[in-house]
């Protein structure tokens, strides 16, 4: 994948970090809006047979201070997304809303709060010192680096970077240099911040500590996240809710506890108001369909589909038209218990 940087900031104005702090409500007692609302976004790239439509009519709302993940295999949409929602992809229609502010009134105000690291890099400047990379990140975000120092010290401690901070970036790790590129994205005090793949060419340990450093660095600062992964792991790590794409549509939205915790579990119960006996018929020709309950309300249907099988049941389930309401496991596990106790044989004494 291409490496690519962008500053999605608005122009320069003044900033300190008490702007950082900011409640949850306005001032006339207003709750906040969400800090992304998207609505029916749609990006088609190319015409006629070889038209891809990247993304496809996609609504999604992300509420200030969670961390949301965009998961799904590659081709599913998920940096065509993002790259909407910053207004660097321009969508054949929909809206974004950025802290209630719609794009299309003036980008410079949208955005003033917003960065991003996409591709799973950030273009850092090789020569400068780790900390000289923050600052220019913090000067390009419309921000007097001065007033962040103490801001760039901690970011620089709770990524295990303070001893590397005169270092110039070109002699550190692979895994460091992801650090740095982090950092650099949180430098100006954004208060969301998307990260596409940010773990993206890491070494397994490498990823790992970037995982867990992120998800503290997300409590610690209150900042609202949406990270992109086909990797669950990361999402699962990092996230509150995961919102899983296939073929540029939204085919799950739950938290990760439901959603990952079906996949983990080799099972998903699927619940669905568009669930047909003609759907589940469907299913059963390429999966193990291990439960039908077409008396709950919406029906729902438990399918084995671990590990990587989920892409293949969502591709399968947005080919039917299905919109997942919920996918959870603990019912599955349930029913798999009872039926065995059924099966086991009494053992008489
Ligand atoms: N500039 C472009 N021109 C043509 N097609 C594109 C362009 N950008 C993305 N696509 C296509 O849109 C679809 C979605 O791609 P996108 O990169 O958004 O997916 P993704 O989920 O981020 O996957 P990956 O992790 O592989 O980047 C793919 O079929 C891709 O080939």
């Amino acid at each position: 994948m291409a490496r690519s940087a962008t500053s999605a900031r608005g122009g320069p104005r003044e900033r300190d970090e008490t702007d950082a702090a900011r409640g949850a409500e306005s001032p006339d007692g207003e709750p906040d809006p969400p800090a992304l609302a998207v609505e029916g976004l749609t990006k088609r790239f190319g015409d006629g047979d070889d038209a891809v439509v990247a993304v496809d009519d996609v609504s999604l709302t992300v509420e200030r201070g969670s961390v949301v993940g965009l998961l799904g295999p590659n081709g599913a949409g998920k940096t065509t997304l993002i790259k909407c929602a910053l207004g660097i992809v321009v969508p054949d229609a929909g809206s974004v809303r950025v802290f209630g502010n719609d794009v299309r009134d003036g980008r410079r105000a949208a955005y003033a709060d917003v960065d991003a690291m996409l591709e799973g890099a950030r273009n850092d400047y090789w020569r400068l010192t780790v900390r000289e990379n923050l600052r220019y990140f913090a000067t390009i975000s419309g921000v007097d680096p001065d007033s962040v120092a103490a801001r760039h010290d901690r970011l620089l401690d709770r990524l295990d970077l303070a001893d590397k901070a005169d270092t110039a970036v070109r002699d550190l790790s692979r895994g460091m240099k992801q650090k740095v590129s982090l950092a650099s994205v949180l430098a100006g005090g954004a208060e969301l911040v998307f990260l596409d793949e940010p773990t993206l060419g890491l070494d397994v340990e490498s990823a790992r500590t970037l995982r867990a450093e992120l998800r503290r660095l997300a409590a610690e600062e209150g900042l609202t996240i949406v990270v992109s992964s086909h990797d669950m792991t990361t999402i699962e790590a990092v996230c509150d809710r995961v919102v899983m794409l296939s073929n540029g549509r939204i085919v799950a939205d739950d938290t990760v506890e439901a959603l990952l915790g079906a996949a983990a579990s080799d099972a998903v119960r699927v619940a669905s108001p568009d669930l047909t006996p003609e759907t589940v018929a469907d299913l059963r020709e390429r999966f193990e369909v291990v439960g039908v309950d077409r008396d709950a309300r919406p029906p729902a249907v438990t399918v084995a589909a671990g590990g990587d099988r989920i892409y293949d049941l969502t591709d399968a389930l947005r080919a039917a038209g299905v919109t997942v309401s919920r996918a959870i496991r603990d019912v599955y596990k349930r029913q798999h218990r009872d039926r065995a106790r059924r099966r086991r044989p009494r053992v008489r004494g």
